[in-house]
């Protein structure tokens, strides 16, 4: 048999062969390429709609919420994500991410801008704050669930940052110090204070608006403040508490002068900056909360945090912080002044410091 083979002439044949090699070798891989990213969607899209799909990964009873700022409050067990809100942290970081006992405490003063000074502080990006007041060291049945319980309140931080609780009861209770000084003898504590007359009127003025939020009846700020004969009645809490230098006295007994720092909570609402500013130095962090975190809301009457340049985004505070005081009389506020004169005397004797109270 005979086969009719019409080849082309060499050199144009060899020059053909190569190209087409290249060709086919080309479709080659595009194809494969083509499989592979056909087959990742069609992987996506499985686990996306059939989450019994997904591989089960043992977890370290740490998880992140995915997206959202790894630094802030992101960090929840287990139960309180659900499944397609949860992907695991590299183990560097699991391993170095613990709820820590607080290395600083808010202590006091109720009513003196306390939760303002620990939401603001917790801008920073390496101070973690536990959200509740957690009250372990004033009350008991809190106290005998023991430093584990206190420690599960905490939020999670690497060990380079500041965890820090508030609970404005420990400074009116006598025996926390002790029980403080038992548990982190070099703590930080933080005391707000803020002019003790203002203080009993925010005082007074939660616990009527909690009244009247129960029907229950209340008394004027005048009728509460003074007693029968005209006189400052001392019998009521609020005054007593404004008498700081009674209860610092129970702290300086326990920690030196130096663990302690006093911030101005009349201050704190006009220029917060500068109250943080001290904040920031006390506790040895470097100075990372500006200006531009803060934004003076008009509708809200104190600064509000910002994030970035967006209005939209204003945290203020809740509405039971900032709430209006009731018009109190210029000879009782003259009296409670003169009440406290000495007070205040004592107390600015006691920290080495003046307020213009
Ligand atoms: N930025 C900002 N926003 C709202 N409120 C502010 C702010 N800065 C300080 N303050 C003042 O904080 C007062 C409440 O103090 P505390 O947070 O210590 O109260 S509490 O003891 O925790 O209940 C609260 O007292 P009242 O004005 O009597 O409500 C405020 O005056």
């Amino acid at each position: 048999m005979f086969i009719d083979l019409k080849l082309p002439p060499e050199k144009t044949s060899l020059v053909s062969f190569k190209s087409s090699l290249k060709e086919s070798t080309t479709d080659h891989y595009r194809s494969i390429a083509v499989a592979v990213i056909i087959s990742g969607f069609l992987l996506l899209g499985a686990l996306l709609f059939f989450p019994a799909l997904r591989p089960h990964v043992p977890h370290s009873g740490i998880l992140i919420r995915p997206f959202q700022n790894l630094f802030q409050d992101t960090l929840f067990p287990l139960e309180l994500l659900s499944d397609d809100e949860i992907i695991l942290p590299p183990r560097w970081i699991t391993e170095r991410l613990q709820r820590r006992l607080p290395q600083c405490i808010i202590i006091g003063v109720r009513k003196s801008g306390t939760r303002a000074l620990l939401e603001f502080l917790s801008l920073h990006p390496n101070i973690k704050k536990a959200s509740d007041e957690v009250h372990f060291f004033d009350e008991e049945q809190k106290y005998s669930r023991g430093l584990q319980w206190y420690r599960s309140q905490m939020p999670y931080s690497f060990p380079e940052q500041v965890t820090v609780e508030k609970s404005p009861a420990y400074f009116i209770t006598r025996y926390v110090p002790q029980r403080i000084k038992a548990v982190n003898s070099s703590i930080a504590l933080i005391l707000v204070v803020r002019n003790p007359v203002t203080r009993l009127i925010s005082d007074y003025t939660q616990t009527r608006d909690n009244r009247l939020k129960k029907g229950k009846p209340v008394r004027t700020f005048e009728e509460t403040v003074l007693a029968k004969d005209g006189d400052v009645n001392i019998g009521y809490k609020p005054i007593r508490v404004s008498l700081y230098h009674r209860h610092l006295r129970h702290w300086l007994n326990v920690f030196p002068r130096e663990q302690l720092l006093i911030v101005d909570g009349d201050m704190l609402v006009e220029n917060p900056m500068k109250e943080l500013s001290n904040v920031e130095s006390f506790l040895r962090l470097d100075h990372r909360i500006n200006g531009s975190h803060f934004h003076f809301n008009q509708t809200k009457g104190f600064y509000c945090i910002r994030d970035g340049l967006n209005p939209q985004s204003d945290r203020c505070l809740s509405k039971t912080k900032g709430r209006a005081h009731p018009f109190v009389n210029e000879d009782v506020l003259q009296k409670l002044n003169d009440f406290f004169r000495p007070h205040n005397e004592l107390f600015y004797e006691m920290i080495g410091q003046r307020f213009d109270w």
